[in-house]
Parts: C-alpha cells; structure tokens; sequence
C-alpha cells in the first residue's frame, strides 16, 4: 500500500490578499468532464468529485498551469472535523486490528501544520491529535463494553522533539536536558530513543493535561513568516496496548509535527533563528533526499544522515502511513509550494508494508513457539506457577526425620495437569543431571538422571507403586527444560547485550567518518557551488558575474584547462581587446593569473589540488557542463548547501560590479527591481524583501519629491542600484536586501 497523501490549503490570513492566490483546488472527475450531470454514473462521481487536484501557475510562465493530483485536496473552508472525519479516523480501527499507523504533517513554515495535527483549544479547533486520543478512548471502551470487559486496551504516551538534530524528551523540563540530548539505537530493524519516558493515559483527560505540559516544553519562536513558529520536529507516540485474555497486541500510532522549511531570504532570522532553520532545512533536505532515492529505487537510502529521517523511516516502517501536505496559496510562497508539492508527488508513489503486529501471548507458552529439548518431541504447554503442584510428601519414617532436620528443598513443577491427589514421593534433589533426559531409551529406568533414578527405585520397591515412573520422568523433564529454558534465556539477554554494545560502537565509528567526509567535501563542494552559479549567471546572460564566479572557482581546480578557457572566453567577450598578459598583471586585476583566492579558499588550497579530475569528469560524465548531477546525494545536498551560502556572498559582490557597471549591464533581477522602483507602486514596492508599507511609501514620496514637475518626461527614474541607495531612508544595505529577494 502506498502512502496516502492530501494537502490542505490554509485559509488566507487577514494580511494576505485574494489577488495574490495562485494555488487552487480543483476536482479530477469535474475537470475531464466524463461524468455529465443526470447520467448514471453521476451519483458515484459526486461521491468521488472531491478535490483531488491542486493546480498552480509555472513560476516561469504564468500561461502555464502545473496540476499535481492526491488523494484528496481540502480547500480553506474545509474544517478539522472534515480533515479527521475523512482521513484520520477511518485508522483508528486498523490501530486496534494491529496495524501501526503513521501520520505526519509536512509544509513550508506558516502553512498549518501544527494547526492541523495540535489545533487550537476550543472543540472545533481541535486537530487531528486529541481526535485520534478521543477515537482511541471511544472505542477502547466500546471493545470493553462488548466484551463485558473481557477486552481491555490501554494506552501509553512518550512525546519528543527533534531539536538542532538533537533529540528531547517533551515530558522532562527544560532545565533536565542534556546538550546531547538522547541517544537513538536500531532495535530489531525499528530506531528507538534510549531513555524516553513514556506515560500511561486512562483518558482523554489525562492525555490532554501530559500533552498540554509538554507542549510548553516544545522549542517554538516568533519569526517573520509565523508568530509561533516551530523550531523542531514534534514526535507523538501513542502506544495502545490490547489484551484479549492471554493474547496482548501492541500497536504504534505516530503522530508527527515536521517543522516548516524556511527561505530565509524572506525570514529574516537573527543568527539563533538561523541556525535552527540550517537544522531544519537539512534534515527536509536528506527527508526529500531519501524519498528521491526510495523512487528511485536505490540500494542505498540516506536515512542516517538526519535523526528525523532515521525515526521516521518513510518506507521501511510498516502498516499505514498518512501525510498531510498543508500548503498557502499565495504568490509569496510560489516556490516553496511548487518544491512541496513535488515532494508529495514522489512521497505517495512510496510502497509501504501493510504488516500486521503479531500478538503476544501472557501465560502459558505456546506449543507451535515451543521447541522441544529431545529434538522435536511435541511437549504440553508450560503453566503458570499458580497451578503448579508441590510435591513434598512424607514417605517413610526416616526420611521425615531427616526432612525435619533439614529445610524442605521445594522446587515448583509446572505441571499441564491439575492433579486432585497429592504426589507420593519426595524428590530429593531438584538438579538433576544435564545429560541424562537427552538420552531416549525405550527402558524408561535408564532414561532418568541417576539420582533421581535411584530415589525412584527405592520409593517403587517401598512403597505403593502410586506414581508411575511415566510421571517422574515426565516431571525431571520438565525440570530440565524450565533450567534449559532460563539459561537460553540468559544467554540470549547476554548477545543481545553483546549486539548493543556492538551497534554502539559501530554507530560510532560511522559518526566519526561521517565527519571526516564532510570535512573534506564541504570545501570541494563550495568550488562546486561557485561553478554552479556561474553557470546559471552565464545562463541568464550575466556575463561579469559569471566571470567573478569562475574565477572564485578557479582556485579550487588550478590545472582544469577548461575552466581556464571559459574565463578567457568571457574576458574577451566582456573586454573585447584584452591588454598583453604583462599589463594584466601590472593591473592585478581581471585575469586568472592575477586572481586572489578569498582567504577561506586560500585555506583549501592544498586540499583542492588533488580535486582537478574530479571536476573534470564531473564535466564530462553529465550533460550539464559544471556539475556532476551524478553525484551521490550527499555530495549533491553539500553542494546545494553551500550554494546557499555562497550566493548570499556572491550578492555583494555582483552588486558592487553592477553599480560599477552601470545601467547598460544591469542583471534581469537589478533591472525587475528598479522597474518595481520606477513603477511607484506601493502596493509593488513593499512586497520587496525588507520593506514594509512605510518604507514602500518613503521611497515613492521621495521619487515624487525629486521630480521636477507632474508630466512623464519630469519624473525622476532611478537608473542604477546606487542611484537606488541614495533615496532617502533606503541605504545599501536595503538595497541588497532587495535585490536578494527578487527572483530574476
Ligand atoms: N486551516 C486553518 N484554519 C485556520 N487557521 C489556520 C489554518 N492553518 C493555519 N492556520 C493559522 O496559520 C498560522 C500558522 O499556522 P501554523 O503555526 O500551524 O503553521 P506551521 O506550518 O506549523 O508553521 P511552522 O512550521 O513555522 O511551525 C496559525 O496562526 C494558524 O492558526
């Protein structure tokens, strides 16, 4: 079964405008008209005439519709007991009938989804956690109820969060936690967090007052894009527990709160906020990384590379798994949605097993489970110590005397029988010999241990023959395999033990090399990132940043002749008579033989040199020139990573080359911003990163101001990104703001 997907499309807030909306809901059986009204078809089809479809215009073009189709698709106006009532709840049975179920809300930052899995307080804005708490509840007590008590369920809590890549415990306070935070182990293929607390909760009361606690304790902050904006990844665990006589069932439901991915062009984030955004947006990142390769079906899924990736375990967890993909539909979240919405696509083509959890049986054990000591011999069950006989019976004179001297050496026998008369003998020693059951001769004297054959002898030739010797053996049998049985079980708890102590070292050595990888990656990987976006500025046809780029590259892959040509080719473009190497070099500016490495390159250096053919077959094993799309996806995310990074510096740069450049070799983003500019839009203008309405009014009464009279031909227009920067309370560094915030 794969995994089932709907998205949910939040409600504007009062600050978002209807003209601003691009992402629309629409149905598949209205939209390709097969169904007509009236016909006879029509009654299914308006039971299927949901919203399936989500559609959204091409960033690029906005004539051109992208359609992404899910399971359902709930609009605005769609409320929390619609969402439950159509997705959640039908689960709930397949919880009690042993399935796990998985449910987990993804979505950019401010788009719901803590609205949609925690909700508000009052009963309508109650979201689908306390629904999935008060369905279990109901029903538990209706299988009570059925059963005239005979079923019983209970349910058990833990609650966590993934912080900065660290995992906490949300039912201990803050104040307890460790920098660590706790430790994740495999277990039998599942990942479990070592020391996580985990509560009962009879009711619905108790679960609302342990998850409002620790709630309190969740790492959430104000930013730009959500007042309460989550800073971590929320884990519930509700554990439900089903007994049915001697047959208990343990099932898992995991309700899971993802945090938000965040542009932090449009975040704004002070360097706290940052750095829970980088956590965040990489482990998204090896999230979406693992479902590309699980599509893919690749051999190795980069599960490890984040602990939320790990614990969720999309694909290898079993029974059934809902994500909930809440989207905004307005046009400042265009990119982010359409990355979402792609996300989603790839996520419900995910198969997941559709396993049953085995039930545990209490009591007596099984005899399908059993194994026999004599190899293969069916034996009777095992009961419990409650019906177990004592046998500790007088038999002779003597031995009474001596048994009064001595303690009584009682020792349980589990017996399949409930016996209503009392053993007649007296089993002396309770350790009979190993070896002596395993022998199976047909003469029954020589299949008991010595000790125990001689006492038998004695009490046969006696006393009255009152247990037959069938009976003994089968009652030194059954001693043996109780001894056996513990030993087996002791030994099995001492390799377990053994495997853990393994898992953790092993575990670490992989952190450790981990380490040591994106060491000497991550500056390979920047020299990546200076090609790649010198490639997409050559691209656009800017071609001066795209020169800075290559140059910034060249450091890294010094001996790349291709590299080198591509400079050269662009310097002759940008300065069609290049001066004589000597005056360039005189100049110090311009060509590759007088570029200055950045000092964090200069740092590099000597690891870099050794990277030459690499780069090399990265640009001849793929079709995109500068960047090896082959690469493994840990390569790939360092590269995009530090892509990130690197724009933000290359920005100041690119800008300081377009101010000195003039209007003429203004870049499509310099010049979409100063049309905005020039536009005296307000509405426009304070759409632009950094500027509010007040700033956006600013700008246009000093453009006014400047004019030199009302006709077209007097207005001022602001000609270059300098010009930009002088307008009173604007200054460079809005400038920059902006420029970042455009998208050419
Ligand atoms: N379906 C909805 N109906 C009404 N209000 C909603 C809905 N979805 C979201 N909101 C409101 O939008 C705001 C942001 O929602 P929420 O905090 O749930 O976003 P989020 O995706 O969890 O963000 P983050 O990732 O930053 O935590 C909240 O004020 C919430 O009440």
């Amino acid at each position: 079964m794969s995994v089932r997907v709907v998205a949910r499309i939040r409600p504007l807030w009062k600050s978002e405008r209807e003209l601003d909306v691009i992402v629309r809901p629409g149905s598949a059986v209205t939209e390709t008209g097969k169904t007509k009204k009236g016909s006879p078809d029509s009654k299914a089809a308006a039971l299927k005439d949901q919203d399936t479809l989500v559609r959204i215009p091409n960033p690029k073009n906005e004539g051109e519709q992208y359609t992404f189709q899910f399971n359902a698709v709930y609009g605005g106006e769609s409320t929390q007991q619609e969402l439950f009532d159509a997705e959640v709840a039908p689960t709930v049975k397949h919880l009690f009938n042993g399935f796990d179920v998985t449910i987990f809300a993804y979505g950019v930052t401010g788009t719901g989804k803590t609205h949609t899995m925690r909700g508000g307080k009052s009963l309508q804005e109650r979201g689908v956690i306390p629904r999935l708490l008060s369905a279990i509840y109901r029903r538990s007590r209706k299988i009570e109820k059925d059963s005239s008590g005979a079923s019983k369920a209970e349910v058990l809590m833990s609650y966590y969060e993934i912080y900065n890549d660290k995992v906490y415990d949300l039912f201990e306070p803050l104040e307890k936690r460790t920098h660590a935070g706790l430790p994740l182990r495999d277990n039998g293929g599942k990942t479990v967090v070592v020391g996580l607390t985990e509560r009962p909760c009879a009711n619905l009361k108790d679960f609302e007052s342990l998850y409002d606690q620790a709630n309190a304790n969740r790492s959430t902050s104000a930013t730009k894009l959500n007042a309460h904006s989550s800073r971590s990844h929320a884990i519930l665990c509700v554990k439900l527990v089903t007994t049915n006589g001697d047959k208990t069932r343990v099932t898992m439901a995991s309700a899971i709160d993802l945090a938000g991915s965040e542009d932090n062009r449009r975040t704004e984030n002070g360097k706290e906020r940052m750095v829970e955004s980088a956590s965040i947006n990489k482990s998204l990142f090896v999230l979406a990384q693992c479902v590309e390769a699980i599509s893919k079906k690749q051999s190795r899924i980069p599960y490890r590379e984040a602990k939320m990736t790990r614990i969720l375990s999309l694909g290898q967890n079993n029974g059934l798994t809902l994500m909930i993909l809440n989207l905004a539909s307005v046009r400042s979240y265009h990119l982010d949605t359409i990355s979402s919405l792609n996300f989603a696509n790839r996520t419900k083509k995910i198969e997941i097993r559709e396993i049953e959890n085995e039930p545990m049986f209490k009591g007596p054990a099984r005899p399908a489970a059993r194994t026999s000591v004599t190899g293969g011999t069916q034996r009777q069950p095992l009961r419990p110590l409650a019906s177990s006989v004592n046998v500790n019976v007088t038999v002779n004179k003597d031995q009474a005397a001596s048994d009064e001297k001595k303690p009584t050496k009682a020792f349980y026998v589990y017996s399949d029988k409930q016996s209503s008369k009392p053993h007649a003998i007296s089993l002396k020693s309770e350790k009979p010999r190993r070896s002596s059951p395993l022998k199976r001769n047909s003469d029954v004297s020589s299949r008991l241990p010595s000790k125990v054959l001689r006492d038998s002898e004695r009490l046969m030739t006696k006393e009255t023959h009152t247990v037959q010797a069938e009976r003994i053996e089968e009652m030194v049998e059954r001693k043996v395999e109780q001894i056996l049985a513990a030993r087996a079980i002791d030994e099995s708890s001492r390799h377990q033990a053994q495997m853990e102590q393994i898992n953790e070292a092993v575990q670490r050595r992989l952190e450790v090399l981990e380490r040591k990888i994106e060491g000497t990656e991550d500056a390979r990987a920047e020299g990546l990132s200076y090609l790649l976006m010198a490639k997409q500025h050559h691209g656009r046809g800017e071609y001066s940043s795209a020169l800075r780029m290559y140059k910034l590259a060249l450091p890294f892959f010094p001996r790349n002749e291709k590299l080198a040509s591509k400079i050269s080719a662009l310097e002759e473009k940008l300065c069609p008579k290049p001066p004589s190497p000597a005056k360039v070099q005189m100049a110090g500016r311009g060509s590759i033989l007088s570029i200055k490495k950045p000092t964090k390159i200069a740092r590099t250096q000597n690891v870099m040199d050794t990277s030459d053919d690499e780069y090399q077959n990265a640009e001849h094993d793929d079709s995109d020139d500068d960047y090896d799309d082959s690469h493994t996806g840990l390569k790939r995310k360092r590269v995009i990573a530090t892509s990130k990074t690197v724009a933000s510096n290359l920005d100041d740069r690119i800008y300081a080359d377009e101010n000195r450049s003039g209007e003429e070799i203004q870049s499509p983003r310099t010049a979409h911003l100063l049309s905005v500019i020039n536009s005296r839009d307000v509405g426009q203008i304070k759409l632009l990163k950094g500027v509010g309405a007040k700033k956006a009014e600013a700008i246009v009464d000093c453009l006014c101001e400047m004019d030199s009279g009302d006709k077209e031909a007097a207005r001022v227009r602001v000609r270059n990104l300098s010009e930009l920067g002088r307008l009173k309370g604007v200054g460079l560094k809005t400038v920059q703001n902006m420029r970042c915030g455009v998208f050419a």
